[in-house]
C-alpha cells in the first residue's frame, strides 16, 4: 500500500518493498538484495523506498536481467499497467477461482455447464507480468506443485483448460507478432512439465505458454468477455490462478519435449468446444381435456335426509368455494392464497374446538359425579330403565343377578322386588311409581265412602231366597201388586229380577233370584249389593237342604235375615217344627229369644205381608242405608240379555250415585253410553237414583249378570278398560283381586294377618254322621291364633252354591266320600275354589292340624354366624363408612345382619350394604380373611368395633 509523504509542497508518494516486490511478482527478500546491489539498501520489507529510487532498482533488475542473456525481458513488460510515478500502485490482482459467463457468449444456456463457468478471466490473466509467472515457476516449485495438487484435486477447475483457449485464441490473433518474438517464454514451462508429468494438466504450463496475452497493449476493451463481478472476485479466494490457455492438443505436442531453440510456431489453440445444449426432456403437457366423471355420483344415491347426505352437501360447498378461488389470474392466485390460509385457519379452529370439546368430555368422564341416591321408575321395569333410572351401569345390575346365579340381558324384564333390591345394593332409594291403575281407581269408587254432608237415605235393596217353589216369586208380586209369577215358564224363576214398591212412601227394593246359587254367584263376583234377605221357607215343607245352603249364603253374606214362614194359608201346617229347624241351624227364632224375627206370611191371601215389610223398614231403618246421590253412578248388573227391537237390555241396580242418560258405562267387559233408561214397569226414565233397579239400553254386548257398572269419564275410557278385560280374559278384575282361593293362599294370608286367623271350611259328606264325625274332630283344635270356621257343611256332591259359597267366603271345600258335580269342578277350577277329597276322618283332621299350624306365625331366632373386628375405618364421600374387618370366628355373609357391639354393649343392628374383599363384592368371608364392610344406615363405626353376624331362623310352631 503506497503512504504518501509530503516534501516542499509537493505530495510524494513512498513505497513498501513489500508492495513492490508483489507488484514485481518478487520475494520481498530477493527484492531486498536487489535493492541493496542497487545501491537502496533497505532494513526489511516494510521499509519504503522513494519512487526514484524504485525506478533505480526497476532499472538495476532490467540491467540486470540483461546481462543474464535470453531471459531478458522489455522494460515493458515488468512496466505496470498503470503509471507508478502517478503515485498509486496496483495491487496484484488475484483471480478468482470461478468467473462468470461472458455476456457475448453465443446464447445463454439454462444451465451451462460448470467448466464453462470455471473460465479465468481474461483480463486479470494479462495484467499478471510474465515475468512474476515465470519466476514464481522456476523459483517456487513446491508452489507450483501445489497448484497443480488443487488443480487435480478440483476437475472442476481443471476442465478451464477447455474453456480458456477461447480468450488465448482471440489475444493469440491479435497479439500474434509479439508472441513470435518472445517464445522463450514457454520453454521453462516446457521443463517444469517435462519434470512434473503430473502437473502437465495444470495451469502452469498454458500460463507461461501465453506471455502475448499478458503483454498485450490494450487488454482491457477484450477483457470484460471474461470478466469477473466484483461480488465473483470478493468471494474469490486469495489464491493465484493459473490461467490455462492451452488445449488438449497443444498439451499433447507439449508434451514432446523441447528441442533446442527452435522457432517456437504459433501457439497452437485448441478449437473452442462445441456447446451441446443439454437434452431437456420435454415435460408432457398438461392434458386440457376433462376427466371423466362417473354419471352416478354418491349424493345420486343415498338418501337425500340421510346424515350422509348433509356431509356430501357440505363437502361440495366447501369444494366449490375452494375452486372458486383457485381460477388463475394474480388476483385469483392472491384470492387463493388467501382462501387457503383462511381455510388452514378454519381448519386449526375447528381442530382445536374438537380437541377442546374432547378434553371436556375426558373431563367429565373422569370428574366426581355424585350419584344418585333416589330414583323413580315405572313399569314396567326393564335392566335398561332401571339402569337410567338410578343412575349406575347396566353391567352393575347384571352383575348383581349374576352373583346370584341368574342370568339376564340388558332388556330382560325385572320383577319389583328384584329391581327395588338391586337399587338397594347399587345404594339407591328406588320408589316405583304406577302408572293410573284405573282399575284400582274402580274399586277404590265401590269401597270409598262419601261425606257424610252427601250421603242421603236410600231404599234397603231386599234379596229374597229360599227353596224352590216355597212361593218367592208370589210374595214379591203379592207385594208389588202384578203376577210375574203368573207370567214365568213353568213357575220357576228363570232370571234375576228386581222390582221396587212403596210402602208408606217409603221404596222398597226388592230382588228376586232363580235360587242362591245366583245369589252366591253375585257375591263370589263380589257384588254384594243385598241389604236384607228374606228367606222364605214354606211352613209345610219347613227347612229343606236348598234352605240350608241359602242359610249358609245368607249368615256368610253378613247382613240380616229375616225369616218368612210363607204358606201359612196351607191346613195343618207345623210351623213349630220349622222354628225349632231354624234353631238347629243356628238360627234361633226371636219369639224363642234368638236375633231372627219369624214372619208367618201367605202369598197367596197377603198373610203377614204388611208385618214383613214393616219389619224391613223397620231393619233398614236400624241400618240407614245411605248413599251419595250426586256422584257417577256405580252398581250391580243383575241380568242382562238382548232385546229384539231394544238391542242389549242390561238389568241394573244402581248402588251409589244417579244413572242417567247419556252416561258412559264400563259393565264387565262390555261398554257403551246409556240410550235409554227403563223403570221396573218398564217406563222409560231419564235417572235412577241409589238403590233403583233399572234395565238400560246402550249396551255394545250383554254383559255378565253379577258384574259391576261404572260410570266413566268418556266412551274412550269406557271402550279402554273393556278391551283391556277382555283382551286379559276376564270378566272383571275386581271380584278375584287379591282374594286367597287355594289353601296355601289362605295359610299365607293368615299368617301375615294379626290377631285371630281363621280357617273357613265347607265340607260336604256322604251322610249325616259323617258330618258330624268330622265336626266333631275339627272342633277339637283350639289355639288362641287360629281356628276352623265350618261356614257350610251338607250331605250330598259338590255342587255349584258350594263353589260360589267357597269363592265368595276364601274357604276351601272338604269332599269326604263325595264328588263335586261336573258343572261345579268346572266352576271351582274357574273360580280358583280348592276341593279337597278325603276317605279316612283321620287325614281330614291332620290335614287341617297342618293347615292350621302353617296359619301359624313361625318363630324366629337369631343364629350367630361370624364376628369380625374392626381394624381400620375409611370415609368415602360417596358411600358412607367403610369398615376395614378381619374376621375372628365363623363366617360373614352378604345377607347376614350384624350387631355393632362396642365395649360389650350392643349399639344396634344392621344390616349390610356391602361386603368386599379388595375391590370384589363377595357374599362370604371366612375366618382369618380381611374385607371391608359398610352398614346400612350407620356410618359411626369406628376401629375396635366389634361386628357380630347373624342370621334369622324361622322355627314353625306347632298346635301342641
Ligand atoms: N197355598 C199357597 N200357595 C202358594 C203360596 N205362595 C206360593 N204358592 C204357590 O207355590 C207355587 C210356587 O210359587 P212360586 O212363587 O213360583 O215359588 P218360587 O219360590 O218363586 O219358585 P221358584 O221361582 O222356582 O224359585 C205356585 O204354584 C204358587 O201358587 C202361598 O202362600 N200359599
Amino acid at each position: 500500500m503506497p503512504i504518501s509523504r509530503r516534501v516542499q509542497g509537493v505530495v510524494v508518494l513512498k513505497i513498501r518493498i513489500f508492495a513492490l516486490a508483489r507488484e514485481l511478482g518478487l520475494d520481498s527478500k530477493v527484492l531486498l538484495g536487489l535493492c541493496d546491489e542497487a545501491g537502496v539498501p533497505l532494513r526489511n520489507a516494510l521499509a519504503t523506498i522513494t519512487p526514484e529510487e524504485k525506478d533505480q532498482i526497476v532499472a538495476f533488475i532490467k540491467n540486470r536481467d540483461s546481462k543474464d542473456g535470453p531471459k531478458e525481458k522489455t522494460p515493458e513488460s515488468l512496466t505496470p499497467t498503470r503509471d507508478l510515478n502517478a503515485g498509486k500502485v496496483r495491487d496484484i490482482q488475484v483471480l478468482p477461482p470461478k468467473v462468470s459467463r461472458s455476456v457475448e457468449e453465443p446464447e445463454p444456456q439454462p444451465e451451462p455447464e460448470p467448466a464453462a463457468a470455471e473460465t479465468p478471466d481474461a483480463a486479470d490473466v494479462a495484467e499478471l507480468p510474465e515475468v512474476v509467472a515465470a519466476e514464481t515457476e522456476a523459483t517456487k516449485p513446491s508452489e507450483a506443485e501445489e497448484v497443480a495438487a488443487e488443480a487435480v484435486a478440483s476437475p472442476a477447475e481443471a476442465e478451464t483448460v477447455e474453456a480458456a483457449p477461447v480468450a488465448e485464441e482471440e489475444s493469440a490473433d491479435t497479439d500474434a507478432p509479439e508472441e513470435e518474438e518472445t517464445p522463450e517464454a514457454a520453454a521453462p514451462v516446457a521443463e517444469a512439465e517435462a519434470a512434473q508429468p503430473e502437473q502437465a494438466e495444470s495451469e502452469s504450463a498454458p500460463e507461461a505458454s501465453s506471455p502475448a496475452a499478458k503483454r498485450a497493449p490494450e487488454p482491457a476493451p477484450k477483457a470484460p468477455q471474461k470478466a469477473a463481478s466484483p461480488l465473483q472476485r470478493m468471494k474469490s479466494p486469495a489464491r493465484r490462478e493459473m490461467k490455462p490457455i492451452a488445449s488438449v492438443k497443444d498439451r499433447e505436442q507439449a508434451a514432446e519435449p523441447p528441442r533446442g531453440k527452435e522457432k517456437p510456431s504459433r501457439p497452437l489453440v485448441a478449437a473452442p468446444p462445441t456447446y451441446q445444449a443439454p437434452v431437456v426432456k420435454a415435460k408432457p403437457k398438461k392434458s386440457t381435456e376433462k376427466a371423466m366423471k362417473p354419471d352416478i355420483s354418491l349424493e345420486n344415491i343415498v338418501d337425500r335426509s340421510s346424515p350422509l347426505a348433509d356431509q356430501l352437501r357440505q363437502l361440495k360447498k366447501v369444494r366449490a368455494e375452494h375452486e372458486g378461488d383457485t381460477r388463475p389470474g394474480q388476483a385469483g392466485g392472491k384470492r387463493q392464497g388467501a382462501r387457503k390460509g383462511s381455510l388452514l385457519k378454519e381448519l386449526r379452529e375447528s381442530r382445536e374446538k374438537a380437541r377442546s370439546e374432547k378434553r371436556i368430555r375426558r373431563k367429565k368422564r373422569t370428574s366426581h359425579v355424585d350419584l344418585k341416591t333416589s330414583a323413580q321408575i315405572e313399569f314396567p321395569i326393564t335392566v335398561r330403565n332401571l339402569s337410567e333410572a338410578i343412575g349406575r351401569p347396566a353391567k352393575s345390575i347384571m352383575g348383581y343377578f349374576f352373583q346370584d346365579g341368574k342370568m339376564v340381558t340388558i332388556n330382560d324384564e325385572l320383577g319389583e322386588e328384584d329391581a327395588l333390591e338391586v337399587a338397594m345394593e347399587l345404594g339407591v332409594d328406588l320408589e316405583i311409581k304406577r302408572g293410573r291403575d284405573i282399575e284400582a281407581e274402580l274399586l277404590a269408587s265401590l269401597d270409598h265412602d262419601d261425606d257424610e254432608d252427601t250421603m242421603e237415605w236410600r231404599p234397603p235393596i231386599i234379596t229374597i231366597l229360599g227353596h224352590v217353589d216355597h212361593g218367592k216369586t208370589t210374595l214379591v208380586d203379592r207385594l208389588r201388586s202384578a203376577n210375574v209369577a203368573a207370567g214365568e215358564a213353568g213357575g220357576i224363576t228363570q232370571h234375576i229380577a228386581a222390582y221396587q214398591i212403596e210402602h208408606d212412601e217409603q221404596a222398597l227394593t226388592f230382588v228376586d233370584t232363580p235360587g242362591h246359587a245366583a245369589f252366591g254367584e253375585m257375591r263370589a263376583r263380589g257384588a254384594n249389593v243385598t241389604d236384607i234377605i228374606v228367606l222364605v221357607i214354606a211352613a209345610d215343607d219347613g227347612v229343606m237342604p236348598q234352605t240350608e245352603e241359602c242359610i249358609s249364603h245368607a249368615k256368610n253374606a253378613g247382613v240380616p235375615i229375616i225369616v218368612a214362614l210363607n204358606k201359612m194359608d196351607l191346613p195343618e201346617v207345623d210351623d213349630q217344627k220349622t222354628l225349632q229347624q231354624l234353631a238347629q241351624h243356628d238360627m234361633l227364632p226371636s219369639e224363642w229369644g234368638g236375633e231372627y224375627e219369624v214372619i208367618r206370611t201367605s202369598g197367596e191371601t197377603g198373610l203377614g205381608l204388611d208385618e214383613l215389610v214393616e219389619t224391613i223398614q223397620l231393619t233398614a231403618e236400624l241400618h240407614e242405608y245411605r248413599a251419595n246421590p250426586d256422584r257417577r253412578a256405580v252398581g250391580a248388573c243383575l241380568e242382562a240379555f238382548r232385546d229384539e227391537g231394544r238391542g242389549v237390555i242390561a238389568w241394573l241396580i244402581v248402588q251409589k250415585g244417579t244413572l242417567k242418560v247419556g252416561d258412559d258405562v264400563l259393565c264387565g267387559t262390555t261398554y257403551g253410553r246409556i240410550r235409554a233408561i227403563y223403570d221396573d214397569q218398564d217406563n222409560e226414565i231419564s235417572e235412577a237414583g241409589p238403590s233403583r233397579p233399572v234395565k238400560v239400553a246402550g249396551l255394545n254386548e250383554v254383559p255378565t249378570a253379577g258384574v259391576h257398572f261404572f260410570v266413566m269419564e268418556d266412551i274412550e275410557e269406557a271402550r279402554q278398560v273393556a278391551e283391556t278385560r277382555l283382551h286379559e280374559g276376564r270378566a272383571e278384575v275386581l271380584s278375584t283381586r287379591g282374594k286367597p282361593r287355594t289353601l296355601e293362599d289362605i295359610l299365607s294370608a293368615a299368617r301375615e294377618g294379626e290377631g285371630m286367623q281363621t280357617l273357613p271350611l265347607i265340607v260336604k259328606a256322604d251322610s249325616p254322621g259323617s258330618l258330624e264325625a268330622i265336626r266333631g274332630e275339627l272342633g277339637k283344635f283350639e289355639h288362641p291364633e287360629v281356628q276352623v270356621a265350618i261356614i257350610h257343611q251338607g250331605v250330598g256332591g259338590v255342587n255349584e252354591s258350594d263353589v260360589y259359597l267357597a269363592s265368595a267366603a276364601d274357604a276351601i271345600i272338604i269332599a269326604f266320600h263325595v264328588v263335586a258335580e261336573d258343572r261345579a269342578e268346572q266352576l271351582a277350577e274357574k273360580e280358583g275354589v280348592e276341593i279337597r277329597r278325603y276317605n279316612i276322618i283321620y287325614e281330614v283332621t291332620e290335614q287341617i292340624r297342618l293347615s292350621l299350624e302353617g296359619m301359624l306365625r313361625p318363630e324366629k331366632k337369631e343364629v350367630t354366624t361370624g364376628r369380625a373386628i374392626v381394624l381400620q375405618t375409611f370415609s368415602v364421600s360417596r358411600f358412607g363408612t367403610i369398615a376395614g374387618c378381619r374376621v375372628i370366628n365363623g363366617t360373614i355373609s352378604r345377607d347376614n345382619r350384624v350387631h355393632v357391639v362396642r365395649d360389650n354393649a350392643v349399639l344396634n343392628d344392621y344390616r349390610l350394604s356391602s361386603l368386599k374383599r379388595e375391590k370384589d363384592d363377595v357374599k362370604e368371608v371366612r375366618e382369618g380373611m380381611e374385607c371391608g364392610i359398610r352398614l346400612d344406615g350407620f356410618n359411626d363405626v369406628k376401629e375396635g368395633d366389634l361386628l357380630e353376624a347373624f342370621r334369622i331362623d324361622e322355627i314353625q310352631r306347632t298346635l301342641s
